[in-house]
């Protein structure tokens, strides 16, 4: 069968589906075609003097990867002149940056995690790239960081890219996931699997298991429930796994179902959790939900969170509906028993 290339599949998607507008198309392209500049620049690692600390930091206090800084203005650069947005957000900057006026402008907003798994890079494991595209509201044409504040039902599309051993675009935009392989000879994304679905139940979680005398008290019960395996309530066996790229972990549940989860803990209470709740767990809930699962913040879903900062974190916990429904149950009876 002949391939199906990512802009063959949008066509399509346009002509079948009318919520996919020409622009948001393009948009998509750009993006895509933005990841595949960055897939090349990490394959070349030490080779192409990528690798290693950037020597700044970004808003958040986190030290920047020569490639954070990179994947950012690749993503900036390919975007700002592409006419189909009126403003970016990314991790790495600490306001939007609007559309110049010298370049067009359109009614869509891109937000990014330009590099995923950053403390992956330098030991070539697999990194990625998250993001989601919303529309900015009716008559704004300078958006202000509030504009980007729409909670993740909103969004028209959402997406990953996995730069691993092979270069992977995973993305929905609102009728299922599909899931598209990078084809270096012939330079474009071809569409390698349609509807991806994730099980119901699952023996396999993610976690970092490190932060556990920090979790709250329903964290704790549920992780020592699958710790306790064949011999415990749950009467079977869990396997565990952490990349701690968000990208590859989330994938790992694409394929073969799982659960991911970074709780709130002790040492994160104060900022809201670890993961950031615009450009990685609102589009990733997104496209777990496209896929048949569960996606929340431990007690409601993620998807309806409001957002009320630009770089908000939040807990998550996504991935085979079955499993992320009793952990968000074991916190709603904790919280009912509290007050
Ligand atoms: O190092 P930890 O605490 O295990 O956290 C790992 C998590 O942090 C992240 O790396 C955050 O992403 P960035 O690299 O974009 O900051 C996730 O991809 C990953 O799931
Ligand atoms: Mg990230
Ligand atoms: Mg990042």
């Amino acid at each position: 069968m002949k391939p199906i290339s990512l802009t063959r599949f949008l066509i399509e998607e346009q002509r079948s589906r009318r919520q996919i507008t020409p622009d948001l198309r393009l948009l998509i392209e750009v993006v895509a075609r933005a990841c595949k500049h960055i897939s090349l620049a990490i394959s070349k690692g030490e080779l192409g003097g990528v690798l290693g600390n950037a020597e700044a930091y970004n808003v958040q206090g986190e030290a920047q990867k020569k490639l954070d800084v990179l994947s950012n203005e690749i993503l900036l650069e390919a975007n700002e002149w592409g006419g189909h947005l009126a403003a970016l957000a990314s991790e790495e900057m600490e306001a939007p940056h609007l559309i110049p006026h010298r370049f067009p402008k359109g009614n869509y907003l891109l937000v990014f995690d330009p590099l995923d798994g950053s403390s992956n890079i330098d030991v070539n494991i697999s990194v990625g790239t998250i993001f989601s595209v919303l529309r900015c509201p009716e008559g704004v044409t300078e958006p202000t960081a509030e504009h980007f504040l729409q909670p993740g039902v909103e969004q028209v599309a959402a997406g990953y890219t996995v730069y691993g051993p092979s270069t992977l675009l995973v993305l929905t935009t609102g009728s299922g996931v599909h899931q598209f392989t990078l084809d270096r000879e012939i330079g474009s994304f071809v569409l390698t699997q349609r509807n991806l679905r994730i099980p119901e139940d699952t023996s396999e979680f993610a976690i970092n298991m490190s932060n556990q005398r920090h979790w709250e008290a329903p964290m704790q019960r549920y992780v020592q429930e699958l710790l306790d395996g064949k011999t415990g309530p749950r009467g079977r066996d869990f396997n565990m796994r952490w990349v701690a790229s968000m990208v590859a972990d989330v994938h790992r549940i694409m394929t073969r179902g799982g659960v991911f989860y970074y709780p709130v803990d002790a040492k994160t209470r104060e900022k809201g959790g670890r993961l950031r709740l615009l450009y990685e767990a609102s589009p990733m809930a997104f496209l777990v939900e496209q896929a048949g699962g569960a996606a929340t913040d431990g007690r409601q879903r993620l998807l309806e969170r409001k957002p009320e900062a630009l770089h908000q974190r939040v807990p998550v916990f996504l991935g085979s509906k079955n499993e992320v429904e009793r952990v968000t149950a074991l916190h709603r009876e904790h919280d009912a028993a509290a007050s």
